[in-house]
């Protein structure tokens, strides 16, 4: 099994970010939580915080986490992570993704979100309060 993070980053207004992956990749199109690859000997938090400095260069801090969802695309199983987070330095630039934007919940309900994202949109959606 494949441990993969994904940050729910949440702004002060109470937008989330959402990441458009690029055209050609696995999952080209699609929309999802940037994060990636728990490395071996990592633990979530860490790996979301190096994640996201590489790939939208900012730091954050983690909140609390969500339900993981373990999903297979076909290529073996992954199990997802959502951690809910805060920037606390810088403003997000892509280096790895098309094209990002911060989204309401309704605004997310839109998006063509990759299939392991759905449940952990659902959970967000459903919180009572979402901080
Ligand atoms: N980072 C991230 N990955 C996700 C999300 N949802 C989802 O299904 N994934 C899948 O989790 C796997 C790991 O993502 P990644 O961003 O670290 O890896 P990658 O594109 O380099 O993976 P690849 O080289 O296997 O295509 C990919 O298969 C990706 O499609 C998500 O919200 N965030």
């Amino acid at each position: 099994m494949i441990d993969v993070v994904a940050g729910l980053i949440l702004a002060s207004d109470g937008r989330l970010l959402a990441c458009r992956r690029p055209e050609g990749k696995h999952l080209g199109g699609k929309w999802e939580f940037p994060g990636g690859k728990v490395e071996p000997r990592e633990t979530p938090e860490p790996a979301l915080v190096r994640e996201l400095r590489e790939e939208l260069e900012i730091t954050v801090e983690p909140l609390r986490q969500l339900t993981p969802v373990v999903h297979d695309y076909g290529r073996g199983p992954i199990r997802l992570i959502p951690i809910v987070c805060r920037i606390t330095d810088g403003e997000p630039h892509p280096h790895e993704h098309s094209e990002i934007r911060w989204c309401t919940a309704d605004e997310l309900d839109e998006l063509d979100l990759a299939a392991a994202d759905l449940p952990i949109l659902a959970e967000w959606l459903s919180l009572p309060e979402k901080r």
